[in-house]
């Protein structure tokens, strides 16, 4: 943050801008609350936001159809991916010309970044896996797949390894299908995509079925290229928004929810911040529960306050001397641990 000083006149005009939009967000709210009263609205109807720039929302219906709508006054923090509960507006003519989210439904998960203040924000609820893309080409450096993995856990989200650009996969797959396997016997999913070959995603197509996801990993493994093949058709994703926000007035980069169209059932929340997700204020803690072959060992070493470095009578070490754990694992646990609080 800057530590520029403002002048008082800057602070003072400042000060009127704010003063201005809260008089205006004042006003708004009190005619969607006159509005509610005066039984304006129709009745209550299930809803999920499917993108939010604000105090405005675009939530789509149970007919599939997308409405602008408004939050009442009471409701904060809505975020893509939500269940809502909304009522629409008709004009004289019974045209549904926008609504207004009333309640917001209980969350089954939620994906947090810091904002510019370092404070946690939710970006997207109700996600059912993260997927984690990594290629053959950049390959992934020695901890990357742990660094995401960890972050992965802490939020409660199911993972799912992606490994991409299989066409260039030396004879007999190499090092990283030797790594994959390791992971897949530690319990995690793993799909293996190409975008070259037509038949390339196959795999990948069966686990987006029925679950809403969202794809994360470093740049040049293909994210884009897999979501420009998972949703073809551009109208699909303009299409998928409200009129209001096909005028262009909100090119932000809020998060947005896409249904799959060559999947059953399958949707997509997808933004530039949820690409680039990754560790944010995790303690030593919850680092080490997100290796989760570690957590049956958690609380059994002999001192409570173990940190697992060279202590006598650690369950961890113990457990890698055993081969319980792999030690690139552990190293990478060492690693992440001593990376806390470098960003
Ligand atoms: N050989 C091969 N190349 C691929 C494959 N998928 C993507 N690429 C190429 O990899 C490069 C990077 O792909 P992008 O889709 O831009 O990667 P990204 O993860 O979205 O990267 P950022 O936008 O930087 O986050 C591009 O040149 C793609 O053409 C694949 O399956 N095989
Ligand atoms: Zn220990």
């Amino acid at each position: 943050m800057s530590k520029r000083k403002l002048s008082r006149q800057q602070r003072w005009r400042i000060e009127k801008v704010q003063a201005e939009r809260n008089r205006r967000a004042g006003q708004r709210d009190a005619r969607e609350a006159q509005r509610l009263a005066a039984g304006e609205y129709g009745p209550e109807r299930p809803g999920r936001v499917i993108a939010h720039f604000g105090r405005t929302l675009d939530v789509r219906g149970e007919d599939g159809t997308t409405l602008r709508c408004h939050l009442r006054a009471n409701l904060e923090g809505l975020v893509t991916g939500d269940r809502v509960v909304w009522r629409a507006a008709e004009d004289d003519q019974g045209r549904v010309v926008d609504g207004v989210v009333v309640a917001r439904g209980e969350r089954t998960s939620v994906l947090e970044r810091p904002d510019a203040r370092g404070q946690l924000k939710p970006v997207a609820a109700n996600i059912d896996q993260i997927l984690i893309v990594f290629a053959v080409e950049p390959a992934p450096h020695a901890n990357l797949i742990d660094r995401y993995l960890v972050a992965a856990e802490a939020t409660g989200i199911a993972p799912v390894l992606v490994l991409n650009k299989i066409d260039l996969l030396p004879e007999g797959g190499g090092e990283l299908m030797a790594l994959l396997e390791r992971y897949a016997a530690l319990g995690y999913p793993v799909v293996t995509t190409t975008t070259a070959e037509a038949t390339g995603l196959a795999a990948l197509l069966k686990r987006l079925d029925g679950r809403t996801s969202v794809f994360v990993g470093q740049s040049g493994v293909g994210k884009s290229s897999l979501i420009d093949r998972l949703l073809p058709d551009e109208e699909l994703r303009i299409g998928a928004l409200s009129k209001d926000s096909r005028k262009g007035t909100h090119t932000t980069t809020t998060a947005r929810l896409y249904r799959l169209p060559a999947s059953r059932g399958g949707e997509l929340i997808d933004s530039p911040g949820i690409r680039e997700f990754g560790l944010t204020h995790l303690d030593e803690q919850q680092v080490a529960e997100g290796f989760i072959e570690f957590r049956p060992l958690l609380g059994r070493c002999r001192f409570r306050d173990c940190r697992h470095r060279q202590e006598p009578g650690c369950a961890l070490l113990a457990a890698v001397e055993r081969g319980d754990i792999h030690p690139q694992r552990f190293a990478s646990y060492r690693r992440i641990v001593d990376s806390l609080g470098e960003t």
